[in-house]
């Protein structure tokens, strides 16, 4: 306020500003000040115009009523107003600099806000949610504990210590309306504060509206359905077709048009507004014409207004007046006389470096972790699940992913047996004997030690089969066991021929000059035939594993009992291997992938939860008004998700060791990637959160980017194998890298400095930046 303006009244005030030329200046000195206001929703087809060219004054220390009906636009501008929303064009003015730019401390403590919806965190008690919004706009314990009393007593409230939940929908506006009045703010914005509010209290409130407005140093704006309430604001401006229709005090509206009550001057200046359009029904014009509309002189310098057929009236008062910027109606107004006129230059705030590299506030940050923290602590069940969650996933993925699959029925046909007791079932290995009635010596396989003697060496190679802990079924006929292979009832059919022994013999005596047909039926008589069911990968290629092992286990048995050298059939050794189990198996291989997507995927759907309770309940828009920063917004979860974490880390490699998975590199490193990678999904979190406007499009998200990351990451399956494009696209996915870091940290030993580990840490880390700022991005400039 200028000197010479101190002390002089209100009402004086706007006159003075009436009088005089509309500058940048005088804009500044208000409150508000909104200028050819243009917003839409939608396509740029069919737009949805919300306002349209408006124009509104707001002088300091004034009590205005925004009134207008349902969907008009009111919550639109408010939020244009505190900065939370965008104007597509015009300019406003808010406390002397433009909201949300740098140093005009809007948003900020300076503005209280009250929005439509309740918006609060639910669990939180009465007194918890003054205090959260008592020092995120900078206050003190001690300034705070004196107001909730004061806040609790005034507006009727039950005990502070009630929870948010369990207070009528009306307790609970109220107690919204206490957080906007706490900090005692320059301009408060209250959407809606009396519905559902006793005739009482909401004389109460008017009045402790009066009493602050009164000394000048509170500003306040109020929108309500209950017209004839804002008989007690100082200023009114009626709304509709996105434009206000009037802008002065209650007095003078009913003084001008001659009413008794606000909704009649509400419905007269409807009704002018209505005559400027063409007609559009014959019934309103037949309700038009019965009311009678008085003829209402405008204030000095302005132009009448010309109702002419192709324009609409736009009903300006005062410094109201204005074109619409965007759409091409016809302008009614004589002010770009006013535009003409040389403006004075911008006043410059001061805004120094110090401020600008701030990155966080330290009562910010305060509030936001302790409000995270307790939202943990009163959803504490929620909590246990999501830790423990992890820990039940790794465990379920030990005890069922990855070990070879036993018991696998094989349907044998051993012809150098008696038929019919080929039938019988073996008992286990190392009691190699037929349960067989009434046994005849054909019947049994005849030894259990290896001798070079034997007749019947297949009898020999069952039995290191079986002891691969597969099923051996017995069938006479070779048809039937490949019927029991087509029924599903074994998994390979093997035969062993009537002379498989003798003929097997005979190959060490097989010459280049034997008869070539002698040479070629021993050879055929001395293989075993086998026919699989291939229709499973992982069991035919394990099972042809287990064919060849058995056969070089049998083969070395026969050579060392015949006393030759037992390597004498082995052509290619298989030493220790250089790194990973002599037997490898699929869960090493998958663990690393497992434990990384389980942590990052949890991450995801933790941070993305907790920020669109916090959103779609109005609570990030209040804290941004108040101005806290989109980043602080971040940090504060990301400080309080980051515990949640380094347990859920824990409790991963903890398992991982429990089932003896093979760590040979350093647990520090390993975990340190697991817990980066957490991160990494706490930070996609945000950009879903962020992205999403409710839970079910974050939740189709966060699945449908769950099951490409499992395939492309190389966690069920080698990158090598990947079609060639693919390979390159998978690289650059966030779980790829870390995930063959983490095998070789795991399965290799490897240590940090080997490029395959850094590499993998380096990744995560550019995904985690990426991710943050991509999401501070989008909360800062996702604005409707
Ligand atoms: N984010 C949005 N996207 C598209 N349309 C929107 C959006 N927000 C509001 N609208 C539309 O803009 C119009 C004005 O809405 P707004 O909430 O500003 O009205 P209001 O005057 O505050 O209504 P009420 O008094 O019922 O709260 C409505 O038609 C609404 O449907």
């Amino acid at each position: 306020m200028r000197d010479a303006d101190i002390g002089i009244s209100l009402v004086e005030r706007r006159q003075k500003f009436l009088q005089q030329p509309s500058t940048v200046w005088t804009r500044k000195q208000q409150a508000v000040c909104v200028r050819r206001a243009y917003k839409k929703y939608g396509e740029k087809k069919s737009p949805n115009v919300i306002l349209d060219g408006l124009n509104m004054t707001v002088p300091k220390g004034c009590i205005y009523g925004l009134l207008g009906a349902s969907g008009c636009g009111k919550t639109t501008l408010l939020s244009c107003i505190v900065g939370r929303r965008r104007l597509n064009a015009g300019e406003i003015w808010v406390l002397g600099g433009k909201p949300g730019s740098a140093g005009s401390g809007v948003p900020g403590p300076r503005v209280g806000y009250m929005p439509q919806e309740v918006a609060l965190n639910k669990e939180f008690t009465i007194r918890e949610s003054l205090f959260f919004f008592g020092w995120i706009n900078g206050m003190t314990t001690k300034e705070i504990n004196p107001k909730v009393d004061f806040l609790i007593d005034f507006l009727m409230l039950p005990s502070a210590d009630r929870s948010i939940k369990n207070l009528s929908g009306g307790q609970q506006r109220r107690v919204s309306l206490a957080c906007a009045l706490l900090n005692e703010p320059e301009l408060l914005i209250l959407d809606e504060p009396t519905v559902g509010v006793d005739p009482v209290l909401r004389q109460s409130i008017w009045d402790h509206l009066v009493k602050i407005c009164k000394d000048g140093s509170t500003t306040v704006i109020i929108t309500t359905h209950y017209i004839d309430e804002t008989r007690q604001a100082n200023l009114i401006g009626l709304m509709r077709g996105g434009r206000l229709l009037a802008e002065e005090s209650p007095d003078e509206l009913l003084r001008k048009y001659n009413s008794e009550s606000l909704e009649n001057v509400f419905l007269k200046l409807s009704i002018i507004q209505n005559r400027g359009k063409r007609r559009r029904s014959s019934i309103l014009h037949d309700v038009t014409a019965s009311i009678s509309v008085p003829e209402v002189p405008l204030p000095t310098g302005h132009v009448n207004m010309n109702f002419d057929a192709t324009s609409e009236i736009s009903g300006e008062f005062g410094e109201t007046i204005g074109p619409p910027s965007i759409s091409k109606r016809v302008s009614i107004s004589n002010e770009p006389t006013v535009q003409t006129l040389d403006l004075p230059p911008d006043d410059e705030i001061e805004w120094s470096l110090k401020d600008r590299l701030t990155l966080f506030s330290s009562c910010h940050m305060r509030a936001l972790i302790w409000k995270n923290f307790l939202w943990m602590w009163r959803n504490v069940g929620m909590m246990m699940f999501i830790m423990g969650l992890p820990i039940f996933q790794i465990i379920l993925f030990c005890l069922s992913i990855g070990k070879d699959p036993v018991g696998l029925h094989l349907a044998i046909v051993n012809e150098e047996l008696a038929r019919g007791v080929r039938n019988c079932t073996y008992l286990p290995p190392r009691m190699f004997q037929k349960e067989c009635e009434n046994p005849g010596n054909d019947s049994v396989c005849p030894f259990i030690e290896y001798d070079c003697e034997v007749d019947k060496l297949s009898c020999q190679f069952l039995e290191v089969l079986q002891r691969r802990n597969q099923k051996l079924d017995y069938y006479d006929e070779l048809e039937q066991a490949k019927n029991a292979v087509r029924r599903g009832k074994a998994w390979a059919a093997l035969k062993f021929s009537e002379k498989f022994t003798e003929a097997l013999k005979n190959r060490s005596d097989l010459t280049p000059s034997t008869d070539p047909v002698l040479a070629d039926l021993s050879l055929n008589q001395s293989e075993i035939s086998v026919w699989l069911d291939q229709s499973n990968q992982q069991i035919s290629l394990l099972l042809q594993r287990d064919l060849w092992e058995s056969l070089k286990t049998f083969t070395a048995s026969v050579a060392t009992a015949c006393g030759y050298t037992p390597r004498l059939l082995d052509t290619i050794q298989f030493n220790k291997p250089i790194y990973g189990p002599v037997i490898p198996n699929f869960t090493e291989f998958a663990a690393p992938g497992v434990m990384l997507t389980i942590v990052h995927f949890l991450a995801v759907a933790l941070t993305s939860g907790a920020m669109l309770i916090e959103r779609n309940e109005g609570i990030l828009e209040r804290s941004l008004v108040s101005g806290v920063t989109g980043t602080e917004v971040l940090l504060g979860h990301v400080t309080c998700q980051f515990l949640v974490m380094l347990i859920q880390t824990v409790a991963v490699i903890g398992v991982t060791l429990f089932f003896n998975l093979t760590i040979q590199g350093s647990l520090l490193t390993a975990s340190v990637l697991v817990g980066l990678t957490g991160l990494c999904g706490m930070c996609f979190g945000f950009v879903v959160s962020s992205v999403t406007d409710n839970e079910r499009n974050a939740t189709y998200l966060a699945l449908g980017s769950f099951l490409p990351m499992v395939m492309l990451c190389g966690i069920i399956w080698p990158i090598e194998g990947m079609h060639k494009l693919l390979r390159g696209f998978s690289y650059f996915l966030p779980l790829t890298l870390s995930t063959e870091s983490l095998r070789s940290i795991m399965a290799r030993g490897w240590a940090l400095y080997q490029p395959t580990v850094y590499i993998g840490f380096i990744s995560t880390f550019i995904w985690i930046v990426f991710f943050l700022g991509f999401s501070i991005f989008l909360i800062k400039f996702k604005k409707g």
